[in-house]
């Protein structure tokens, strides 16, 4: 089972977008956890040029505790990226089953989401600075967790 990418009621659909597009380069699920901050249907996303939408294994949730459900039910760890974790995300272990959950650019996401993540991760950045864009630190991250869990082997 590899890794797999959720996002936590996103905001912007540029994002989303890009994310989905990561899913499908990098073979893995991206799970989308409602209600969205703009239209999100297939159908809007390939009117905004998503090409890549029939490649990438796309699962939404109606609802944040549906998604937890789905997780328990599945056995997966969540393991949330949020700039209120204090382990790296370089210093932590990922296992292939891995569910890594970004949240929303406005607001990340509510204290008992982040409660009910299994694990909580930072990556590290100057300090003076508020946070890194959503698509690229679930690209930074992926990009570790798929290393430690050889995601890569399978891809040319
Ligand atoms: C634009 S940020 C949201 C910032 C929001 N004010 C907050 O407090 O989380 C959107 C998402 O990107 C991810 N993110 C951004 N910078 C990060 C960092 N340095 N470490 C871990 N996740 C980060 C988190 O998942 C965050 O919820």
């Amino acid at each position: 089972m590899p890794l797999a990418l959720a996002l936590y009621q996103p905001d912007i659909a540029q994002n989303t977008g890009t994310l989905l597009r990561l899913g499908a380069c990098m073979g893995i699920e991206v799970h989308v956890i409602h209600p969205t901050g703009f239209p999100f249907s297939r159908q809007a996303l390939r009117r905004s040029g998503l090409d890549y939408l029939d490649h990438v294994a796309l699962v939404e949730h109606v609802s944040f505790a549906r998604f937890s459900d789905w997780c328990e039910a599945e056995g997966r760890r969540l393991v949330l990226l949020t700039t209120r974790a204090e382990t790296s995300a370089y210093a932590f272990s990922y296992a292939p089953a891995d569910v890594l959950m970004v949240g929303r650019e406005s607001a990340g996401v509510p204290d008992d989401v982040a409660a009910r993540a299994d694990a909580r991760i930072r990556i590290p950045m100057r300090s003076d600075l508020r946070s890194i864009n959503v698509a690229l630190a679930a690209a930074m991250v992926v990009g570790e967790a798929g290393r430690q869990t050889d995601l890569f082997q399978g891809l040319s």
